[in-house]
């Protein structure tokens, strides 16, 4: 693998998400592969999960790992030929050619602004690091994609399931803050890829980018959506139409342990109780959180051995 931007990046996905559960039982077997390769993660957002899963992955590994919260470094200018008089003080071209040279791979996560629809789908943060450093990128979520994430997911499923096509539903939730539509559009894509029966619920007027959604049945009715699924992936996203707003704040659309059945209870967290979920649902034995952010680990660990190996 020559980098992990996107999940087309992966070229055998079941074979992918196999050899990651079976890293789970020896996650030491590879831990020559790193040996003097060092892993830099660049933050310019919070993180909890994928800061931690992924240094581990990476040390698992024999990795070194360096973090750096890009906001305690100089601002970074993105625009080509800019007249630097402002804020900014360095520009992406000098900065990721230098940090490739302490790195073999470096991982970004950048949230999009969430103001301005054309900047944010042209992943310019992202695209930039691709196109400057001179080493393997990953993306540790983007304006537009959580490819991590969505391969634990599809880790967590694979484990979970107890019938070869199981039913999952994709189901929209309330939240206060305008948050991006990344791990509903990654989740999307996975499941597209996977062998199961996948529908997405949402009020109307919510609908997501049509080019990962494409013939995706969306179902405006949740609690028609919801009928008999084993698995339903809660998540809310602001509008991607009317770009960034939130137009809809009702709390009908809380996932509850009565709207759940007997399905199991997905989130990529951090998850708001009480507004997204419940707590009788998160509290509840349907609730597979704590398994996928555990997943989060494999996920990172064998995207990063496929890159390693890709450098032998
Ligand atoms: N990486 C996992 C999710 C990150 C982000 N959630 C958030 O920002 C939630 C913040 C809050 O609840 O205040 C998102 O939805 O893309
Ligand atoms: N799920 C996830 O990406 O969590 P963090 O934002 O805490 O990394």
């Amino acid at each position: 693998m020559k980098k992990y931007t996107k999940i087309k990046d992966i070229s055998n996905l079941n074979e992918t998400i196999k050899e990651a559960i079976l890293l789970k039982i020896n996650p030491f077997e590879f831990q020559d592969l790193g040996k003097h390769k060092t892993l830099v993660m660049l933050f310019f957002n919070a993180s909890l999960r994928t800061r931690l899963s992924t240094e581990k992955a990476a040390k698992n590994l024999g990795m070194d790992v360096m973090v750096l919260n890009v906001n305690d470094a100089w601002q970074l200018e993105f625009e080509d030929g800019t007249v630097m008089y402002a804020n900014t003080s360095e520009h992406i071209k000098e900065a990721a050619q230098v940090i490739s040279q302490y790195a073999d791979i470096i991982a970004v996560r950048a949230f999009p602004a969430l103001t301005d629809k054309a900047k944010d789908q042209s992943e310019y943060i992202l695209k930039s690091f691709e196109k400057f450093a001179t080493v393997p990128i990953v993306n540790m979520e983007s304006a537009t994609a959580h490819p991590l994430q969505a391969l634990a997911d599809a880790i967590t499923i694979t484990e979970l399931a107890e019938k070869p096509k199981p039913k999952v539903v994709l189901s929209w939730a309330p939240h206060p803050k305008a948050l991006p539509q990344a791990v509903a559009n990654s989740f999307v894509e996975m499941m597209r890829n996977l062998e199961v029966d996948f529908t997405i619920t949402h009020p109307e007027g919510y609908e997501l980018d049509k080019n990962i959604t494409k013939e995706t049945p969306i179902n405006y009715n949740q609690k028609e959506a919801l009928k008999d699924a084993d698995f339903v992936y809660v998540k809310n996203w602001s509008n991607f139409n009317d770009y960034g707003k939130v137009l809809n704040r009702d709390e009908n659309w809380m996932m509850t342990k009565d709207k759940l059945g007997n399905a199991k209870f997905m989130h990529c967290l951090p998850v708001r109780r009480n507004i997204v979920v419940e707590d009788a649902v998160l509290d509840s034995e349907n609730s597979v959180v704590i398994k996928q952010a555990n997943n989060r680990t494999y996920a990172a660990q064998i995207v990063l051995k496929q890159i390693l190996e890709g450098l032998l």
